[in-house]
Formats: C-alpha cells, structure tokens, sequence
C-alpha cells in the first residue's frame, strides 16, 4: 500500500516517526513535506498530498499537524479525500469501520507518540463494515462528494 503523507512544522516529528515505521513495514511511503520545523502553511504540503489521493496515485493519506483539524479541513475540500481526526484507537476503528476515511489526520500537540503509532496502525489494518446502514451512510457522504467536489484530473 502506497501512503501519501504530508504535515506542517508542528508535525514533522510526528510524521518522520511514522514514516519510520510504514518504511520498515512494508509500505510505500510519498512524502509531501514539510521537512523541517521551519513554520509554514499546511496547505502548501496536505493539498499536493490530497490530490496524490484523489487521483488514486496513493492510496492512503496519513497527514500530522499541531491539533489534526487543520489537515482534515484541506484534505476534505478535495474531491475522493474523506479524511479523519483521530486522537485514539476508537476513533481510528471507527473512521474506518463507520466512515470508511482514506486520509488519517493525526494532531502533534493533542497526542503523544506511542498513541499515535497505535492510531496509524489501528486505522491502517481495520476494514469498513459491510452492514447495511453503514455502506449506506459511506454511499450518501460519496454522492454529495460527487454531486459537489470538482474532479480532479
Ligand atoms: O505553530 P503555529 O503556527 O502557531 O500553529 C500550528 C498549528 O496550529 C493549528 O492551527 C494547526 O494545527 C497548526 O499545525
């Protein structure tokens, strides 16, 4: 599986930890910036990296800023990103059981760590569930993404 990742100053560390581990475990790993703690704007780095989503180019997204809200807000402008804010491992199964998200937004300052390499790899390995009411609930956020978000070539 190929990730996209991407972050702002607040999140460099968090994202070289985790890119640390994907790398180590078997995953592709494309990474947007930004590479240092110099500030700069998130949009710079999670917009390219949205788009690398969007267009299938990855398949995943995994993006850390300070509080996580940031990267999600971006990301969810793009047509195909549904991404989520997860601070903990329910959070993370739910925005892939309930929501089926393709983009993970992780908040450096909110979550330490450890919490959240257990997030990465919770939302990584769990599945959306097939159960009717949630495919329908996953089908109706995709027709207003359809009806609504431009395509992206
Ligand atoms: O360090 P500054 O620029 O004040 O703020 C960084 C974070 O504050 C929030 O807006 C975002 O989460 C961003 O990553």
């Amino acid at each position: 599986m190929k990730i996209a990742m991407a972050n702002d100053h607040a999140g460099t560390a968090m994202k070289e930890e985790i890119k640390k581990y994907l790398l180590e475990n078997g995953y592709e790993v494309e990474d947007f910036g930004t590479y240092d703690e110099k500030s700069c704007d998130l949009s710079d780095f999670v917009y390219p990296a949205s788009l690398a989503v969007a267009k299938g180019e990855c398949e995943r997204g995994i993006f850390c800023d300070g509080v996580g809200y940031g990267s999600a807000l971006i990301a969810n402008k793009i047509n195909g990103c549904y991404a989520a804010v997860c601070q903990d491992l329910l959070c993370a199964t739910l925005a892939r059981q309930h929501t089926d998200s393709n983009i993970l937004c992780l908040g450096a300052k909110i979550i330490g760590g450890l919490m959240a390499m257990e997030v990465v790899k919770t939302w990584l390995n769990t599945d959306p569930l097939m159960e009717e009411k949630y495919r329908n609930r996953v089908r109706k956020v995709c027709e207003i993404n359809d009806k609504h978000c431009v395509p992206v070539k």
